[in-house]
């Protein structure tokens, strides 16, 4: 067995590329057999960035090889592979190019090396670079229009850690005690790659870790004191407790209980109380009214692509389309429990129009509903309100600052 350190790292790396391009798995679903094998968390936090920094910038990667070889390497061909994690590892995570061999060529033993080796020494010597911002796969560029650019620009990198607090009262004291900014009430946020279990008051459940976009939508609720809220996909708890801390009586559903143990996890860490249902809402009935409902509905999640690039090459129009059938269902099923005067949020992290504007327009055209719009002063600084007064984020937003996931969120009262 080749003993080169680093190398089980590289091999668990294209594990996860192969599953993600290949099978269509997430990098997380694909995770625990690829990385099965790896000992150490240093190696297998190696393997997760090399996968996720050759999904991120793959057509870049892809031309700088093109640039390199005279016949073009096939798609699937391992040579291909390699030379993707070669050159992820050089140009995104600084390997220097003589480690970069040592650990990259024994991936191809038995196979055509000299030609992995060639490209990779051509490439260096030209001093190649990658472009300021990714290239994004040509689907997702159609996909994405004119919007594509803009977004395009916050993707180069991972995001940085956006914290949740459990005490709104409390952002600015803990913005300076963590040495992080705020950029809203209840955010702090903090560089990429902060070790989140040795943050000071982890134990004590001050806070957690959600993405500034992601606390858009139950903040949209407002004060819950006295009020009853049903937070209707809400697993792993993310929306579940920002509701919980601010007053509300929570009903926390999900159809799945192993994410549902994550929720319990998560409440009893944070020290706040929902109702927990695990159920399918698309047959569940609840035995009381609410005043409120959260829809944080399954999607195709592409708006979380910065940190989970995977999304970008597996996600096409069947999966969009199968998730618009099903938001469809649960807004359905959850309108038909509301009485009049009863709020409803609509929120997706999804980047498509087909889950996010178009699926609102279609909300209200089937039922009774009055748009509440959003106002600039319930959001982040730095973020408006669509002209329909809903909410449309995106990672290229609040560039400077470090940007956020892209989400869609709007809200209705029932009449
Ligand atoms: C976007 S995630 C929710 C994230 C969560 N709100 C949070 O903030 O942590 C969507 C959730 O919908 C759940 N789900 C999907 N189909 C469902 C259904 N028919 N009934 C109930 N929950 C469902 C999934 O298990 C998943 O946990």
């Amino acid at each position: 067995m080749n003993k080169t350190p680093g190398l089980p790292a590289r091999q668990g790396a294209l594990k996860l590329i192969d599953a993600v391009l290949r099978r269509g798995e997430t990098l997380e679903q694909a995770e625990r057999a690829a990385l099965k094998p790896i000992r150490g968390p240093a190696d297998k936090a190696l393997a997760r960035a090399l996968a996720g920094e050759t999904l991120r910038w793959l057509a870049d990667l892809d031309s700088l090889i093109d640039s390199a070889t005279k016949k073009r390497l096939p798609d699937d061909a391992k040579p291909r592979a390699v030379l993707r994690l070669m050159l992820a590892g050089w140009l995104r995570l600084d390997t220097p190019p003589h480690a970069v061999i040592a650990t990259g060529l024994p991936l191809l033993a038995g196979g055509p090396r000299r030609l992995a080796h060639g490209v990779f020494s051509t490439l260096t010597k030209r001093e190649v670079t990658l472009p300021e911002v990714p290239t994004l796969p040509d689907a997702v560029q159609m996909r994405w229009g004119e919007r594509a650019s803009e977004i395009a620009k916050g993707l180069g990198d991972p995001p940085p850690l956006d914290l949740c607090l459990r005490d709104i009262s409390e952002t600015s004291a803990r913005a300076v005690a963590m040495g992080g900014e705020t950029l809203g009430p209840g955010n702090i946020r903090l560089p990429r790659g902060t070790p989140i279990d040795r943050l000071p008051s982890f134990d004590e459940g001050a806070w957690w870790v959600q993405d500034l976009a992601a606390q858009i939508p139950a903040s949209l609720l407002g004060d819950g004191s006295g009020k009853r809220a049903l937070d209707l996909c809400a697993a792993p708890g993310g929306k579940t407790m920002q509701l919980a801390s601010r007053g509300w009586q929570v009903t926390a559903l999900d159809i799945s209980e192993r994410r549902l143990d994550m929720l319990r996890e998560n409440l009893s860490r944070t020290g706040l109380a929902a109702e927990i249902v695990c159920a399918d809402a698309l047959s569940y009935t609840p035995g009381k009214a609410f005043d409120a409902i959260l829809i944080d509905a399954p999607c195709s999640a592409t708006g979380t692509c910065r940190r989970h690039p995977d999304v970008l090459h597996r996600v096409g129009p069947r999966q969009i389309e199968e998730m618009v059938e099903i938001q469809r269902a649960l807004a359905e099923r959850a309108i038909g429990w509301m009485r009049s005067g009863n709020v409803l949020v609509y929120a997706v992290c999804s980047l498509e129009s087909e889950e996010g504007e178009e699926q609102a327009m279609w909300i209200e055209q089937q039922f009774d509903l009055e748009r509440l719009p959003v106002t600039s002063a319930e959001l982040p600084q730095g973020i408006e309100p669509t002209a329909e007064g809903w909410v449309r984020t995106d990672p290229g937003m609040l560039e400077q600052d470090g940007g956020l996931d892209g989400f869609f969120v709007a809200r209705w009262r029932k009449r």
